[in-house]
């Protein structure tokens, strides 16, 4: 190709024209060995599974570390997830359930880990993400575990209580609360601004500062709110920048929260477990035995061997009248030698250990909760 005269603008279109078709028929090229691994695994077993995780982790690992630049190096992450994503919807679409309706945060966590062409199955409550998975309706179902601001989703711990299922990722994310509105509107017009209450929580003192004329009014859910604002002449949602995609609004402006780390963790629930990877987390399940010092009974066992204890959170457990259930967070896999000694000694310590899973640490605002 001739080098293009970096002075003129149609020569530089012409030459990302002639890169960009190279960039397609490359992704065809990798969609037919992808479809082919696919009929393989199909021969092999014809029920699966086709999702390889691991493999995703290394590929996504291996060109993060070879990206030399210019192009961004999160952003070959969040591209390569897409065509790993495109690539397996040939093959077999995962099927993700999720806490809807589309466009919630939560659609926006399951998009992250798995990308766009997995099919998803939006589900109106955590129960029902839980149900679906355990019912073999999904492969993997996404919920919200903890926000930054508003603490713990207490029933993301109580499904827990009654389910099989194990946590074989998390995903960290942003929060980043817009402020959406019909194409033709302008701020000053607006007379409503609907949202989830705590979104509009979130967002206090901008909306305060912007929208003093604006009635607020709740909505169940962020989503839900940006389909009311399309339907209403004079108003506006405070939503996810997917939402406007998805009604067809407009971000009049982005990242409204008064919060600027505003943050929400969501567990994967999967089948199968993850395998170590040097940086793990294990959430646990515990009934303390009754009496004095029972708690620091369960504790004791992972601060004798220097393992962190990321969080702690109790929950009733609605069997009997009084009894707790704990809900721990531990830096480490269960296959680490340490950790294994630890929940050795806590099984002995408490009424009941149910290990929820080990799966690979997100990194902050990275989202990175890569399954094992
Ligand atoms: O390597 C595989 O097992 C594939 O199916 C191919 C591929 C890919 O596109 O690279 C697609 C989906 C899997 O989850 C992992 C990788």
């Amino acid at each position: 190709m001739q080098r293009p005269d970096p002075a003129n603008l149609a020569d530089l279109r012409r030459a990302i024209d002639a890169v960009d078709e190279q960039v397609l028929a490359l992704l065809n090229q990798r969609a037919g060995l992808a479809a082919e691994v696919g009929r393989r695994k199909l021969a092999a077993a014809p029920e699966g599974p086709f999702h390889a995780p691991r493999r995703e982790r290394e590929v996504l690992a291996r060109l993060e570390a070879a990206n030399a630049g210019p192009f961004p190096g999160p952003a070959v992450r969040t591209i390569f997830q897409e065509i790993m994503s495109a690539c397996l919807s040939l093959e077999k679409p995962l099927r993700v359930a999720f806490l809807g309706p589309e466009g919630t945060f939560t659609h926006l966590a399951a998009r992250h880990q798995f990308g766009g062409s997995s099919q998803s199955l939006p589900q109106g409550t955590i129960q029902a993400v839980f149900r679906a998975v355990e019912r073999g309706g999904a492969d993997y179902g996404v919920v919200p575990v903890e926000n930054a601001t508003e603490g713990a989703v207490d029933s993301t711990l109580d499904a827990f209580l009654d389910s099989p299922l194990r946590i074989c990722a998390e995903i960290l994310l942003p929060v980043d609360q817009a402020l959406l509105l019909r194409p033709e509107l302008d701020l000053g017009a607006v007379r409503r601004v609907y949202s989830h209450p705590q979104a509009l929580g979130q967002c206090r003192r901008w909306l305060e500062a912007h929208l003093p004329q604006a009635d607020r009014v709740e909505a169940p859910s962020t989503s839900e709110a940006a389909r009311l604002a399309r339907e209403d002449a004079e108003g506006a949602a405070v939503a996810s920048e997917l939402a406007a995609e998805l009604f067809g609004l407009k971000v009049a402006e982005p990242r409204i929260q008064d919060l600027a780390a505003n943050a929400t963790r969501f567990l994967v629930l999967g089948p199968k477990e993850a395998e170590p990877t040097g940086r793990d987390r294990t959430s646990l399940l515990v009934l303390a035995q009754d009496g004095p010092g029972a708690l620091l009974r369960l504790l004791e066992p992972l601060a004798r061997r220097g393992l962190n204890l990321s969080r702690i959170q109790s929950r009733p457990t609605r069997r009997r009248l009084w009894e707790y259930a704990f809900f721990l967070d531990v830096e480490g896999h269960a296959a680490d030698a340490p950790m294994a000694e630890a929940l050795a000694d806590l099984r002995a310590a408490s009424a009941s250990l149910k290990v929820l899973g080990s799966y690979p640490r997100a990194v902050p605002g990275a989202g990175d909760g890569s399954l094992g």
